[in-house]
């Protein structure tokens, strides 16, 4: 599984001395050990309790010795028939399906693929008698309840029988499309993220589970020592979740990871007092739609990075704010401009592509590259921004989907100018991707001359370090716009090399021209998204 994006605090107050809750990426596989179950296990140990929102006991096993994941992906990979059928696909009838229902021989159905996790159910974190609740059954309702973000194709994918066959009237839709099904995308309805909360005598970790790639923005507010605002945002949606807590506790957070590909949001607070709490304190949750806030940010950094470009750090007013966007995501800055506010839409950069070295790199920061236009109002009074100058910042907007990815392998990225931007935050999350890993990912960056290139050394770099990426520059002052000539190679390999997905970023007539050239092409419109520069 993809590791979480790691996020740094903001470093003013002290830096308490303890690690963070260790989530652990194997090597060479995509398996994440379960973050928590040492943590149970210590909590135990210290006397300290830990609980769910609902006040019930967290159910993760300390497993048998022997039964780790590592030993689980040892089985997996030694050539055992874990599926019971020889590696024959064999579709599975609901009435077979509930004949295999005991310890010894079980059977599970998740979005209409029907595993045997007899081998399983020892190595399962949450323990044998949980498994068996879903076993010769349909499980899909109850695994998303309990754990959506488990990457059970992977994880069972040596248990795989073969596909659910349905009631006479969808079996014939189920099984024609069942090689596509192992990679469907996850439907887009709508879940609250579900709340639990973890702890060591020095340390309080929230966590909030939402699905996998659901791809989570978080907000985090501290309103007192005790009282803390916590919003996650999913598509279009903020969870907001306000917080009493039990005791004092550090502002900021120790850590807070977010991960795109998991969907798991985990926030660890630094106790003031090193106790166990009895409970977490209490919270009130409630939903909103499209929010129209801004939040006041200062600049830190301001300079230019090539002759007609700058960056752009800014920092929320006493950091009191920390924001995660979700990828390909963007947010608004507002300016003054002839006694009105004007608005644009940016899309921040990570850290590690600003040259910047004394950029302060945490949530509270958000880095910006942005294009100066002369005539433009917007760039030319952030372009002589000082620091220490306030402005004000929207939160995070857009419509990417991270899902709607899922099931490409082969990604053609399209990026004119200042377009870049968000692609260089899609470009991470997908070769960070650990299901259906991704298998090219090509960038075709557009501009006029040579000088105009942002980042030309580091997608240099990011090309050298994983062969997956590859850069293409076009100077279209020397090979003309974008044409049919110059995409139709691209669409041109054998089918499994055939790029099967674009997503592009550049001026209005670029996306227009893109996006026609494709239509000639035969590339759907679901194959394809536009971000909107
Ligand atoms: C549908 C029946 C199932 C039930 C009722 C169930 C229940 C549970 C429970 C209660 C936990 C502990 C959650 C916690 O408090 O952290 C857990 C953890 C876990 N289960 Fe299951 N489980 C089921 C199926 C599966 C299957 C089929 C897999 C295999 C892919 C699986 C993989 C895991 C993993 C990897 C964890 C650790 C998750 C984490 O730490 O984030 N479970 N399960």
């Amino acid at each position: 599984m993809s590791e979480d994006s790691m996020l740094k605090p903001p470093t003013i107050n002290k830096l308490p001395t303890l690690k963070p809750p260790a989530v652990t990426a194997l090597a060479g596989n995509s398996l994440q050990l379960p973050s928590t179950a040492q943590q149970k296990l210590n909590n135990s140990a210290n006397g300290a309790s830990t609980g769910s929102a609902t006040g019930n006991p967290r159910n993760k096993c300390a497993l048998k010795p022997g039964y780790s994941l590592m030993n689980w992906i040892r089985l997996c990979n030694s050539g055992a028939d874990l599926s019971g059928t020889a590696g024959r696909v064999v579709p599975v009838s609901r009435s077979e399906l509930a004949k295999h229902n005991q310890v010894g021989d079980a059977w599970m159905a998740i979005r209409g693929k029907v595993f045997n996790v007899t081998r399983y159910m020892d190595f399962h974190p949450g323990g044998v008698d949980e498994l068996m609740r879903g076993v010769g059954r349909d499980a899909t309702k109850l695994f998303d309840e309990v754990h959506a973000w488990v990457n059970y194709p992977q994880l069972l994918g040596k248990c795989y029988v073969g596909p659910l066959l349905q009631t006479a009237a969808v079996k014939k839709e189920t099984l024609a499309t069942d090689a596509e099904l192992m990679q469907a995308p996850l439907p887009p309805t709508e879940i609250a993220p579900r709340f639990d909360w973890i702890q060591q005598r020095s340390e309080l970790t929230l966590c909030f589970y939402t699905r996998r790639l659901a791809n989570p923005g978080l907000l985090l507010k501290r309103q007192s020592a005790c009282e803390l605002e916590l919003r996650v945002l999913l598509a279009a949606s903020w969870h907001v979740y306000k917080f009493q807590l039990n005791a004092a506790v550090d502002w900021p957070p120790k850590s807070v990871r977010v991960g795109a590909e998991t969907g798991k949001v985990e926030v660890t607070l630094a106790k003031q007092l090193a106790e166990p709490w009895s409970k977490y304190g209490t919270h009130e949750s409630s939903k909103l739609e499209a929010l129209d806030e801004l939040h006041e940010f200062e600049v830190l950094h301001c300079a230019h990075f090539n002759h007609d470009s700058f960056e752009l750090s800014l920092q929320s007013v006493q950091r009191e704010l920390l924001l995660h966007l979700p990828v390909g995501y963007h947010l608004d800055i507002e300016v003054p401009y002839n006694g009105e506010l004007l608005q644009r839409s940016y899309t921040p950069v990570s850290e590690t592509w600003m040259t910047a070295e004394a950029v302060d790199s945490c949530l509270a920061t958000q880095h910006f590259l942005i294009k100066h236009y002369e005539a433009g109002p917007v760039s030319s009074y952030l372009h002589e921004l000082k620091p220490g100058a306030r402005l004000q910042l929207s939160l995070p907007r857009g419509n990417f989907r991270l899902s709607q990815l899922e099931k490409h392998r082969n990604i053609l990225l399209l990026a004119a100018g200042s377009g870049l931007t968000p692609i260089l935050s899609v470009i991470p999350a997908l070769l960070k991707r650990n299901s259906n890993r991704i298998e090219r990912l090509q960038l075709l960056y557009f501009n006029k001359t040579q000088q105009d290139i942002w980042l030309q050394e580091k997608l240099q770099a990011l090309q050298l370090s994983d062969e997956r990426f590859t850069c293409q520059h076009i100077l279209t002052q020397e090979a003309g716009r974008i044409s049919q000539l110059l995409l139709e190679p691209h669409f041109k390999q054998s089918p499994a090399e055939r790029f099967t997905f674009v997503a592009m970023c550049g001026p209005t007539g670029f996306n227009s021209a893109a996006l026609d050239i494709l239509t000639t092409l035969n590339i759907k419109t679901t194959e394809v998204h536009v971000f909107q520069a």
